[in-house]
């Protein structure tokens, strides 16, 4: 069986886009991790497949795959993504677009200026639902790592992030914490990992370590927790653009129970047809 797809990024962070609408595609994870794979594969961050609405009012139902084969609840680069896929591909020509995920329904809108702007839905704080092991909801914990204390704030965007403030990070110890951070049993879930420079209180730089894909050139969902994080903690505004290895993303939020707003870039690179 030989099956379409697009290769499409969102500042860096990269997919393999499947229409499973007029495909049949059973995911299996060994298949996911071959796709994935930068040398036998297509090669990619995330695998996305795009299928029939399961939740009312919604379009499409958004199915997103990390490198390692696991399924995930939410990818905020590759919603943008999603929103580019379906209509290059003519599947809607709504500019606003209801899409269901793992995480709920979001709501995808592409802009005159072809940037793709994103309700993310509202940030969840509380422990248990992220999950994180705590006792009681804070702006920040302490959290153990064999002989070293570390400070994170803890988010979900749908999907787990933990987000330690860094003084640089160009030099923040990603590869070393952020794989044993990932696998912390206070994250019974696993967790991405954000690394976040304050630049001031609108500016920021952030790298992920991505839970099952490693460290990637931006993390969509990261950007909106590291902010969340950082204006729990008092320390930015409602409006904050996040400087990414792979480019920037804007973040408007106005504090919790609201809903959140990333706005960024996406790109299609090529399409092709691989066989089963
Ligand atoms: N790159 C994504 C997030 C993809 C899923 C994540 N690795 C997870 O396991 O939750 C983004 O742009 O948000």
């Amino acid at each position: 069986m030989r099956l379409r797809f697009t290769k499409m990024q969102g500042l860096g962070n990269d997919f393999a886009v499947f229409d499973a609408i007029s495909q049949t595609i059973d995911p299996d994870p060994g298949w996911i991790r071959r796709l994935a794979d930068r040398r036998f594969g297509i090669g990619c961050d995330q695998v996305l497949l795009v299928e029939p609405p399961r939740l009312p009012d919604t379009d499409f139902h958004y199915r997103i795959f990390n490198a390692d084969g696991s399924e995930v609840e939410q990818c905020g680069n590759g919603a943008r993504c999603f929103a580019r896929f379906v209509r290059d591909q003519g599947m809607t020509d709504k500019d606003a677009i209801p899409v269901g995920t793992a995480a709920g329904a979001i709501r995808l809108h592409l802009e005159p200026n072809g940037q793709v702007r994103v309700d993310m839905g509202v940030p969840i704080l509380e422990p248990a639902r992220i999950p994180f092991v705590a006792d009681q909801q804070a702006s920040s914990y302490a959290l153990a790592l064999d002989d070293e204390a570390l400070t994170i704030g803890a988010v979900s965007m749908g999907n787990p992030h933990a987000v330690l403030q860094v003084e640089d990070v160009d030099t923040a110890p990603v590869a070393r914490l952020g794989p044993r951070i990932e696998i912390h049993p206070r994250f019974p879930q696993r967790v991405n990992v954000g690394f976040m420079q304050i630049l001031d209180s609108r500016h920021i730089r952030l790298r992920v370590f991505e839970r099952g894909a490693g460290e990637t050139l931006a993390c969509g969902t990261g950007a909106c927790a590291a902010v969340v994080s950082g204006r729990v903690r008092g320390r930015l505004e409602d409006r904050v653009q996040v400087k990414l290895p792979g480019g920037g993303l804007v973040i408007e939020w106005d504090g919790p129970g609201k809903t959140l707003w990333m706005t960024g870039p996406a790109e299609s690179v090529f399409h092709g047809e691989i066989d089963r």
